[in-house]
């Protein structure tokens, strides 16, 4: 069985039907890529994953439990985390307070070890700055621990995101853009950062993202959207050479 079924998707907004029988099948461990052109309903389809949305049809399995009705608290505890095409981080904290807030969702004490900062709080504090260290190590964050979020280059807090959703333990991990605003240095580290975390983590990832290079170089299947229906899915060999997709992007 897939991670991810999608079956029949669908969403109207007002007269405006953003997706329509949207269908994906996504197995554990693939990198797997969402891409069309602007409006062709890519962000939507990330809202209806993560429960922002509910849709107007169809269903959406994640390991098998049913995520429709969900809300985006419990569906990020089944195990979907994501990333925004805005950057969304906690700006006036540090970078190592960003993931373990996301850590906090994971490891829980009482609120009296809490309050009265019983040896269990210590103890659990000490365990989530080391695993937030080794996650912001992995995007080679860990030197720039202490520094504020928002004083950080705009490529590194795209991927102080990704850690952060990392940091939520998902199953599958959604990324909106990744490599947004990111000169060709940054989109190739990206590139073996998202390598990285599906092979050393066993990653499920989704992403969204406009450069076809990203693309082509680490998704192993694609799915191209256009007027919120499929309009074709494949490798990104096949798909990048389909003339319906070539006319689609270039509005021939
Ligand atoms: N909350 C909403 N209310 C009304 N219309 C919406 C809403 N959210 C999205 N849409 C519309 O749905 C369509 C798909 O938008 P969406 O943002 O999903 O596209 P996209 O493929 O992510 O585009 P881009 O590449 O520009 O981010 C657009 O026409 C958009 O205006």
């Amino acid at each position: 069985m897939a991670l991810l079924e999608v079956k029949n998707l669908g969403i109207s907004f007002g007269g405006l039907r953003a997706v329509d029988q949207f269908h994906v099948s996504i197995e554990k461990r693939q990198l797997y890529g969402l891409i069309g052109p602007n409006g062709a309903g890519k962000t939507t389809i990330f809202n209806l994953l993560t429960g922002v949305y509910k849709p107007t049809e169809g269903s959406i399995l994640l390991d098998g439990i049913s995520l429709v009705g969900k809300g985006p608290a419990q569906i990020n505890q089944v195990g979907i985390a994501r990333t925004f095409q805005n950057i969304r981080l906690f700006h006036k904290m540090t970078v190592l307070d960003n993931v373990k807030v996301a850590l906090h969702n994971q490891i829980k004490y009482s609120v009296m070890e809490g309050v009265l900062r019983l040896p269990g709080y210590f103890k659990r504090e000490k365990e989530m700055d080391k695993k937030a260290l080794e996650l912001l190590e992995v995007f080679n964050l860990h030197e720039e621990a202490g520094i504020i979020a928002a004083n950080l280059p705009y490529g590194k807090q795209r991927k102080l995101e990704i850690a952060r959703a990392m940091a939520t333990n998902p199953k599958l991990i959604l990324l909106d853009e990744p490599a947004a605003g990111m000169n060709p240095n940054e989109t190739e580290e990206l590139m073996e950062n998202i390598r990285f975390i599906r092979d050393k983590f066993e990653m499920t990832i989704l992403l969204i993202e406009h450069d076809m290079k990203l693309v082509a170089g680490i998704c192993e299947q694609i799915t191209v959207l256009n007027f919120g229906t499929e309009l074709a899915s494949g490798t990104p060999d096949m798909v990048l050479n389909d003339p319906k997709v070539i006319t689609a992007y270039l509005g021939e």
